[in-house]
């Protein structure tokens, strides 16, 4: 028995070698043979010792032919466990160490770390000897190995950009859903980012371990929902371990193994790429057709620039060369490439010279929300500029374009994905390139039409003409479709929020007995500053909230100035919708009014709409006591130092600028 399968395996990999080697477009053919295992190795070692480049890598990726490939993804609401199912499969694969002491392995980042949160997907291939169901065999070593590339995803509906881009290179995911809180609404949409890319998907009930786990209700709604068979669900424990033995079998066994053609050209797709000190752009791949050998040359379709594949290998879980990457693997490829610019998501890369049909590649990403940055201190834009070109060059869902404004001087727009985007952004700037940074109110990106005919997209409110009425004939709002799921004691005053926001209710209905799902078209600028934490106090935090980009409404829109001693502020200029101008203006100059420190001289804060004052607030000046020095004495000494005071409070009130902390954006930012 042990003996027939060892030479089953033999034949198999023999095979597939020799379908390579017959399949000669590739010069490179000849350099598989340094990842040949030893039965393989003394069919082509003739071929092996010519080779100028060994490879060392002890991984020999010639076993893994696509039948033994498995690419799937883990998807789920936010804090529904993925990271730490992901840790405990790379702990039962010995990919990782246990225990290995740091927990959501696959989060890297600081800021990742920080909060608890996914934002990049992360890669990590797993091996795994696989016991069919039914197979006796005593010796674990003669059973197949399985090479599973295992993608973690963000949960949170800024990035889930970065899980449509993950689910490109699978063909299965795990959905992960929650025993006690049940399906909520990344749950929805991932579940539909996984069905509309025909994925197969396994669903895996998490944190049966709490008191309050109900799988029972989870598997009701999993088929009320998505029509899911209750029966294949697993139910796991990713904190104590509990059923954790079925997850990969059911990988196994569930999902189809990648589709592409050995014997085809090369055609990778580009998923993601990053900027690394020593290595340059390192380019994440899948390898849909063909094969990749260590020193082929390589050009990227987007760009038409071309390469030679100087390092290439797996994520294992840290970058594993293997000098080969086959059909159907992930992996990565660094080709000597500078700027992250060249490499874009999405593209696809191919063997120069061969000519192939590009991968339908990805929609770009969509910018939800502008904001300004500028450096806290004018001084240093210079080292600004350098920190945002080093961190785009990780990050290349942001777009930065140069801005002046004449309250904070040089800067920049940028747009990001959503607001926790923007966010993480700003912090990453700081941590890891101790950039001090002022940013503006973030605003959405709006339509506005003039009335010579040309329509603009503005994503500076300071753009606009102070009385855009004189020349803006209409114009148009982003909006969303957004998924909200509560326990149904909370729907009056959800459904009062939402109409406040302006939003149209779409649909409802209820997922059991105790919870209703609701759809709105939302305007998205009623969505992105606070929404979310109204919509969790107003529910005791058990609402959930998923959107997706829709189409632009016709609105009523103004710009509201805010007015610092007369003069307007650009940088803290909004749009806003007319019916809510007025309550905005007089919210706003309260606020600013709190938090602007006083001064030596008199602050007036204005709010206005074209050149009408909607709001009034004062900041009286600070008054420096004068007369401390007098003791006793004169009167008209004394009168004669407060005129004197009130003159030069006048002079000041005149040439003085006011001091805008950050706070004050901030301000905006809650109120707006
Ligand atoms: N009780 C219990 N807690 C768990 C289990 N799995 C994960 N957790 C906890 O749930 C929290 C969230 O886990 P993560 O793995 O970070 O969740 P995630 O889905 O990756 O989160 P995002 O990446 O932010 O979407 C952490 O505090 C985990 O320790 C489980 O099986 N049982």
């Amino acid at each position: 028995m042990g003996f027939l399968s060892k030479a089953s395996k033999s034949m198999r990999q023999s095979n597939y070698l020799s379908l390579l080697r017959n399949f000669n477009f590739n010069p490179y053919i000849n350099r598989i043979t340094h990842q040949c295992s030893s039965v393989t190795s003394a069919l082509f070692c003739s071929q092996s010792r010519q080779s100028s480049t060994r490879e060392k890598s002890t991984i020999d990726l010639s076993e893994y032919p696509p039948e033994l490939v498995r690419n799937f993804s883990i998807i789920a609401h936010v804090d529904h466990g993925k990271s730490t199912l992901a840790d405990r499969l790379l702990e039962l694969t010995g990919t990782i160490k246990k225990g290995h002491g740091q927990p959501q392995y696959l989060d890297k980042l600081q800021v990742e770390r920080e909060r608890g949160i996914t934002v990049k997907a992360q890669t990590a291939t797993m091996f795994y000897k696989h016991r069919k169901s039914g197979n006796d065999c005593d010796d674990e070593k003669e059973l197949p190995n399985f090479l599973l590339n295992l993608i973690d995803t963000p949960g949170h509906v800024d990035f889930s950009y970065e899980v449509s881009r993950s689910l490109a290179a699978c063909q299965g995911v795990l959905l992960v859903v929650d025993a006690a809180q049940g399906v909520q609404a990344q749950t929805v949409a991932n579940f539909y980012l996984a069905f509309e890319s025909n994925l197969t998907i396994v669903p895996v009930i998490n944190k049966i371990d709490q008191p309050t786990a109900d799988p029972d209700r989870v598997k009701a709604q999993l088929k009320s929902m998505f029509d899911l068979d209750p029966s294949d669900a697993l139910l796991t424990s990713a904190k104590t371990g509990v059923g954790l033995e079925q997850v990969l079998p059911a990988v196994i066994e569930r999902i189809p193994p990648p589709p592409g053609r050995s014997n085809s050209p090369l055609r990778m797709l580009l998923l993601d790429s990053y900027y690394d000190e020593y290595k340059g752009v390192i380019c994440h791949v899948a390898v849909v057709d063909g094969v990749l050998y260590k020193g082929g040359k390589i050009s990227f379709a987007a760009t038409g620039q071309s390469y030679e594949a100087l390092d290439i290998g797996i994520m294992h879980p840290e970058l594993t060369p293997t000098g080969v990457l086959l059909t159907g693997q992930v992996g990565y490829v660094v080709s000597g490439m500078r700027s992250t610019k060249d490499a874009r998501v999405g593209d696809t890369i191919y063997h120069t010279r061969s000519i192939v049909e590009p991968l339908p590649g990805f929609k770009p990403a969509k910018h939800m929300v502008f904001s300004g940055l500028y450096p806290a201190d004018g001084s240093d834009f210079e080292a600004l500029n350098h920190a945002i070109e080093r961190l785009t060059c990780n990050d290349a869902s942001v777009s930065i374009t140069k801005e002046t404004s004449t309250a904070l001087g040089l800067g920049f727009r940028c747009g990001f994905l959503g607001l926790l985007h923007m966010d993480v952004f700003h912090q990453r700037l700081e941590q890891e390139y101790g950039a001090h940074v002022i940013s503006t109110v973030p605003t959405v990106p709006y339509i506005f039409e003039y009335s010579d005919g040309s329509k603009l997209e503005v994503q500076n409110p300071a753009s606009l003409p102070s009385n855009p009425k004189q020349r803006v004939m209409a114009c148009w709002e982003p909006t969303v479709i957004a998924t909200i799921i509560i326990p149904s004691e909370y729907m009056g005053p959800v459904i009062t929020l939402v109409s406040e926001r302006r939003g149209q209710q779409l649909e409802y209905s209820f997922i059991d007995s105790q919870r209703a799902f609701m759809k709105y078209r939302l305007p998205l600028r009623e969505i992105v500053v606070d929404f979310y934490n109204v919509l969790k106090s107003i529910t005791s935090g058990y609402a959930s909230f998923d959107y997706e980009d829709s189409d632009y409404q016709q609105a009523d829109l103004v710009k509201l100035d805010i007015l610092l001693n007369g003069q307007p502020v650009d940088a803290m200029a909004t749009i806003v919708h007319n019916m809510k101008a007025y309550r905005v203006g007089r919210e706003l100059a309260e606020k600013l009014k709190k938090v602007i420190d006083r001064q030596m001289f008199e602050i007036t804060i204005q709010a206005a709409i074209g050149s009408k004052i909607i709001a009034r607030e004062t900041i009286s000046a600070m008054r420096k006591n004068v007369l401390a020095k007098c003791y006793g004495g004169d009167v008209t000494r004394k009168r004669k130092l407060l005129e004197k005071q009130k003159e030069g409070k006048k002079r000041m009130k005149r040439v003085g600028s006011v001091d805008i902390p950050q706070e004050a954006f901030n301000e905006l930012l809650k109120n707006s």
